[in-house]
């Protein structure tokens, strides 16, 4: 149960438009309860509660004892603050596979992918239906970019992730910082960041800007010697994509051993070639938290309930 609840909490103040006044006594007080609070909190608490920091950790005591307590309960945003504040915290996209799993739901991960150098082709598919049935069940969206091979787009990114309410990911062979800036401003939640694409420092770099961002970061792997560098991050979600991207060979095999060598407390994704219930039982028997679909959603967004339930 400990492993579902989350490990941080997001925090507004540094998206307000300018910074908090600092606390104030009600005037007309002889006493300050402020520095009584000074005398009486614990250090740590006050730091916790002033803190400017976006994302803060939650500490694992905390954790256990909501463990014990039931939760996790659904995570309620306050969207009137948000409203006027003129912003949108990141739809986080680890805490909602997390929050499909405590419902019982299998966290599916659609994609919405164009076409691909595997021979997928959408033709004139009905991009704005498929995000409505998706969006219907579906723990998180993502979202393929890159154009030339996938026909993706920065404007399908946009559209995307204005018209769904779910955490969007931005997919795409993500090699600089200015590509995972793009992904933020374009209203991205989350970003892959595909490990053997880039050199340790330059995947430390860019996942330690897009978390800065306040976004989740999907690492992928496709072997052992890519996981051990993947752990390196340590990451809170690793994707395992039974692809390899230069061959295009599928390999579920391979895919189901690396989900089982990956440590608990980190979410867990399986990605590519799932076609059927049966596939996602197997890789859930594996592992496996949540499974990322193209092809088969693109073909049949029928198939949702069926790997919803399965
Ligand atoms: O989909 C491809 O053919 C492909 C080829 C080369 C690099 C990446 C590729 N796909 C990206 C993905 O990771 C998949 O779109 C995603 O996992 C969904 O896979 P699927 O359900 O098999 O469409």
């Amino acid at each position: 149960m400990v492993d579902l609840i989350p490990e941080s909490w997001y925090n507004v103040v540094p998206d307000l438009p300018e910074p908090l006044p600092p606390p104030m006594d009600p005037p007309g007080r002889d006493s300050s309860s402020i520095g009584l609070l000074n005398e009486i909190m614990p250090r740590a608490v006050l730091e916790h509660q002033f803190t400017v920091e976006r994302w803060v950790r939650i500490p694992d005591e905390v954790r256990g004892a909501y463990a014990n307590f039931g939760r996790p309960t659904p995570l309620l945003r306050a969207k009137k603050l948000e409203e006027r504040i003129g912003t949108r915290p990141p739809r986080g996209f680890a805490d909602a596979i997390r929050a499909a799993r405590s419902r019982g739901v299998n966290p599916v991960i659609a994609e919405l992918k164009l076409a691909s150098p595997s021979g997928f082709r959408a033709g004139d598919v009905d991009v704005e239906r498929y995000l409505r049935t998706v969006a219907r069940g579906a723990a998180a969206l993502s979202v393929i970019t890159e154009p030339v091979a996938f026909g993706g787009s920065y404007d399908l990114l946009r559209m995307a992730s204005s018209s769904v309410d779910l955490p969007v990911l931005m997919k795409d062979f993500v090699v600089t910082s200015g590509q995972v800036r793009s992904a933020h401003s374009l209203g991205a939640d989350a970003v892959l960041l595909i490990v053997r694409l880039l050199r340790d420092a330059e995947l430390e770099l860019l996942y330690s800007e897009a978390t800065s961002m306040g976004m989740d970061v999907l690492v992928e792997v496709h072997d052992e010697h890519d996981l051990e560098r993947a752990l390196r991050l340590r990451p809170r979600v690793i994707g395992v994509n039974s692809r390899d991207l230069l061959t295009l060979r599928m390999d579920g095999e391979l895919q189901r051993r690396i989900l089982g060598m990956i440590p608990g407390g980190i979410v867990r994704v399986a990605e590519s070639g799932i076609r059927s219930a049966d596939d996602l039982r197997r890789l859930r028997d594996s592992g496996a938290d949540a499974f990322l679909v193209g092809t088969s959603l693109m073909e049949n967004p029928g198939l949702l309930e069926e790997l919803l339930d399965a």
